[in-house]
């Protein structure tokens, strides 16, 4: 039913609707991997470099399909890892009427763990008499910890485990981290108690859900059947991050065994990172596997980048630099290397952001994209300069971007919004930020509206409040938060903004009194801090450096590497950082050119592996590396250097820049 849904005649079709031209996917020099891309739907892997537009290929794919879709019971599965990914395919698809209509019913456009919620836990929990409120595992530890008796309590704290010994890894509510407190202790048993009575009570962590929707399938094999049929045709975006959990669930439900959906998956392996180090990738249905199908062009950077970033690549591939578009009118810039030591690491930003005046015009400067990113952003000791963000921009604060976890406060609700809506410029996501700070802080003070809902966090918000009662509190809210664009600052907070606050949360929540979850969560803004000394950098709290400080002309977004995983920018500066080493200093081999890829030949020809945190290292720094289309920059220490290895970087072109000297 399936095979003739995209034609060659549609190639140019849809080359031209992505923005691309007529020729966008046609052969090129006897490449034509992208132009059988587009037509094959077959089950298949795409694994292709950074910038090969591999995203743009799926969304190209889908307008096609949009419109000769003729099934109304079935349809397309478009699955990814996180929110950002489905944004944008969203986002993109949304540009045409088919492509609107991919975006409802018979079709699924989400993230895994939404098609895995809304497939398999959901109707599995409701089946067993559970109402899910809301799956946010910060509330729902909360809520645990509540229900814990005052001695269990302290008997963790003395054994330093923390709130998160309350999530659970089985569907008798057991497993998980509960460190020296076995199964046959009383601790145990309520820590088992408070995890039931919550998750009875439709309080669900994040992870949990893929317990319940491995329990539905154990119990109704059939499922399977059911969804195979529903979705013949399968699209996994971003599919080297796919954790275990995640690929082994994905392949039960569509993959083994008979009928199996065709499933294309898209992704570049050696970009696999992971959100954190005790995590790593599946095992089960590798990627890639089976028919691979390679597409060595990337789009976003020219030869010269690809040169001196494909060794970096676990598995090097052929690198053929296409880019850079020529979207902002300018050439591709010389790359540059910021050496500091512990007195001028606070001076690296100020020369990334002179150095990007000296390099492009006001008017690219106005239009591109410029990040610096770190692979450590959280703060740690303050010793083995540079470890993290915080040594060059020390008001930097990691939690505004990190893209999948709930912010922790009110405040960072409306950061997070600021950071997001640099990039796209609306006030929706102020607005619904601000909605979304005050049912997460009505959950926490015991509402009990639940979260889960189809409708916008604003909608649910109006809804709830009635006219006349809070719902004022809500509309001056906004306004305030509107007019200082996200940024309230600690005396607008306190005369104005935290009365509005509590009076909504109360009504939203019921709750006359709000206890100490409630007070932390709405702590007040602090007042941006400037560092000591000429050095003095001051962001503000949404992570964005501006320069020069007093007339800023240019705005340089700030963040990890993992918050910006499939992004383009006009500059990317990365930041040397520490996990165990120096990141970029250890990768030294690599930048010099005397090391390539993630394995060394002995002399007798056996392939040896580099440790897996090396590895790890090389995948991150990759991801990085390979972002810009114009200006890639590095920042490391100089005594990283020994003798004549800045000459040979200076041969290898990249320019040196001192900040332990004066500009
Ligand atoms: N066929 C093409 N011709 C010209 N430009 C293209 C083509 N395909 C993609 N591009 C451009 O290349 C850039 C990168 O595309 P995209 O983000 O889809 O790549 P990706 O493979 O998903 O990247 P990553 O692996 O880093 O996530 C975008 O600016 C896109 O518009």
């Amino acid at each position: 039913m399936l095979d003739d849904l995209i034609r060659e005649e549609d190639v140019a079709w849809a080359a031209e609707l992505m923005g691309l031209g007529p020729d966008g996917f046609a052969p090129v020099e006897g490449d034509d991997s992208r132009f059988r891309a587009m037509l094959r739907l077959d089950t298949v892997d795409f694994e292709a470099c950074p910038g090969s537009g591999k995203t743009t290929l799926l969304v190209a794919k889908l307008a096609v399909l949009a419109i000769r879709w003729a099934y109304r019971q079935q349809g397309i599965c478009v699955l990814s890892h996180t929110n950002a990914a489905r944004n944008e395919i969203g986002s993109k698809l949304s540009n045409t009427a088919a492509g609107i209509a991919l975006m409802r019913y018979p079709h699924f456009v989400g993230t895994i763990h939404s098609f895995v919620n809304e497939y398999l836990a959901l109707p599995w929990l409701r089946s067993k008499g559970v109402e899910v409120r809301c799956v946010d595992t910060q509330i729902a530890l909360a809520k645990r910890w509540a229900l814990l008796p005052r001695n269990t309590r302290w008997a963790l704290q003395q054994a330093n485990l923390t709130e998160s010994c309350l999530i659970y890894t089985q569907p008798d509510y057991g497993g998980g981290a509960t460190g020296r407190f076995g199964a046959q202790t009383q601790t145990y048993q309520a820590i088992v108690t408070a995890r039931r009575t919550s998750s009875e009570q439709g309080y669900f962590c994040f992870d949990e859900m893929f317990i319940w929707a491995r329990e539905l399938l154990d119990s109704c094999p059939e499922a399977t059947r059911t969804l195979r049929r529903r979705y013949p045709l399968v699209f996994i975006d971003e599919a080297q991050d796919n954790s275990e959990a995640q690929s082994a669930l994905l392949h039960r439900i569509f993959c083994e065994g008979d009928a199996p959906s065709r499933r294309q998956r898209f992704g570049d392996s050696n970009q696999a990172i992971y959100a954190s180090s005790s995590q790593s990738g599946a095992t089960t249905d590798l990627f890639p596997s089976g028919d691979v199908h390679p597409m060595p062009r990337s789009y976003r950077f020219g030869q010269d980048l690809a040169d001196k970033v494909q060794g970096l690549g676990v598995t090097p591939q052929p690198l053929i630099g296409a880019g850079p578009p020529d979207n902002i009118g300018t050439d591709p810039k010389e790359r540059a290397i910021f050496l500091f030591d512990d007195g001028s690491v606070q001076e690296v930003l100020p020369r990334y952001g002179q150095h990007l005046l000296d390099t492009f015009t006001a008017e690219v400067l106005e239009r591109g994209v410029f990040t610096a990113i770190a692979g450590v952003h959280e703060p740690g000791g303050d010793d083995n300069i540079p470890r993290a963000m915080g040594h060059y921009v020390p008001t930097y604060d990691p939690s505004c971007v990190r893209k999948e976890a709930s912010p922790s406060s009110f405040v960072q609700y409306l950061a997070r919004a600021r950071f997001e809506s640099a990039a796209v410029g609306n006030t929706d996501k102020l607005v619904n930020a601000t909605a979304s700070a005050l049912l997460a802080a009505s959950e926490l003070a015991g509402g009990t509206h639940g979260r889960m809902s189809r409708k916008s966090p604003h909608r649910r918000v109006v809804e709830i409040l009635s006219e006349g009662g809070a719902r004022a509190s809500y509309r001056a809210l906004q306004e305030i938060v509107l007019t200082h664009a996200g940024e309230i600052s600690p005396e607008v907070w306190a005369a104005q903004a935290r009365a509005l606050v509590e009076d909504i949360v109360r009504q939203l929540s019921g709750t006359a009194e709000l206890d100490g979850t409630v007070v932390a969560f709405l702590t007040a803004p602090q007042a941006p801090i400037a560092a000591e000394g000429e050095a003095a950098i001051l962001t503000r709290t949404d992570n964005l450096f501006t320069y020069p400080a007093d007339a800023p002309r240019v705005r340089v977004r700030l963040g990890s590497i993992h918050s910006v995983k499939g992004e383009t920018h006009t500059a990317t500066l990365v930041l040397d950082s520490f996990f165990h080493k120096h990141h970029l200093s250890e990768l030294k081999p690599w930048l010099l050119g005397s090391k390539s890829g993630g394995s060394t030949t002995t002399p007798r020809g056996k392939k040896v592996l580099e440790g897996i945190r090396m590895l790890g290292r090389l995948k991150l720094h990759y991801v990085a590396m390979t972002r810009p289309t114009h200006l890639l920059c590095l920042a490391m220490r100089k005594d990283a250097f020994g003798d004549g290895e800045l000459n040979t970087l200076a041969d290898r072109g990249w320019r040196i820049i001192d900040c332990c000297a004066p500009a």
